[in-house]
């Protein structure tokens, strides 16, 4: 008889955080940034609630039944996400946006990257980050080679 086969299957879970933040480019000159990103360039920056739905593709274990345990997938979201995020100011508090501007995009990137180091290799699907309830990030690792 034909062993079962297989079964794939996407597990999600959601955090939500609460940040403060200020869209401003270091490549730019103020009137730039200004023009560029315009409330959002208020020196004194403004809050998002955010929220994160993490997503993680695998085998169903055929003996647990599961594909990644969420109590692990819990713990990964609170050492990638909250711990380095929550109440944080994102420019100030958190290295990797010293540099970076801390758009949604770039967020998603940060979280993609933190998680990725936690999990299984080849597990995390998908880093999905709520900014407000209309605006919406997706970022799947994907990248796109330079042609230098
Ligand atoms: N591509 C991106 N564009 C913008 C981002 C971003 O992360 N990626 N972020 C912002 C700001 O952070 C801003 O907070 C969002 O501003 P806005 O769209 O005006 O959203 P509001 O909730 O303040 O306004 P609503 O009209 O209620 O949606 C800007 N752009
Ligand atoms: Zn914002």
């Amino acid at each position: 008889m034909a062993p079962p086969a297989a079964r794939l299957a996407r597990v999600s879970r959601a955090v939500t955080f609460s940040a403060c933040h200020r869209l401003h480019s270091k490549s730019l000159s103020n009137e730039e940034n200004l023009k560029l990103f315009g409330k959002c360039n208020n020196p004194n920056g403004h809050g998002h609630n955010y929220k994160v739905i993490v997503t993680v593709r695998g085998e169903i274990d055929p003996v647990s039944g599961m594909v990644i345990n969420l109590t692990d997938l819990k713990e990964y979201m609170q050492e990638a996400i909250m711990e380095p995020l929550d109440h944080k100011n994102l420019d100030k508090d958190v290295p990797y946006f010293a540099e970076v501007v801390s758009t949604t995009e770039n967020l998603a990137v940060f979280i993609w990257e933190n998680l990725k180091k936690l999990l299984p290799v080849g597990t995390l699907y998908k880093v999905k980050v709520y900014e407000t309830d209309q605006n919406i990030v997706v970022y799947k690792g994907e990248e796109i080679m330079s042609e230098k």
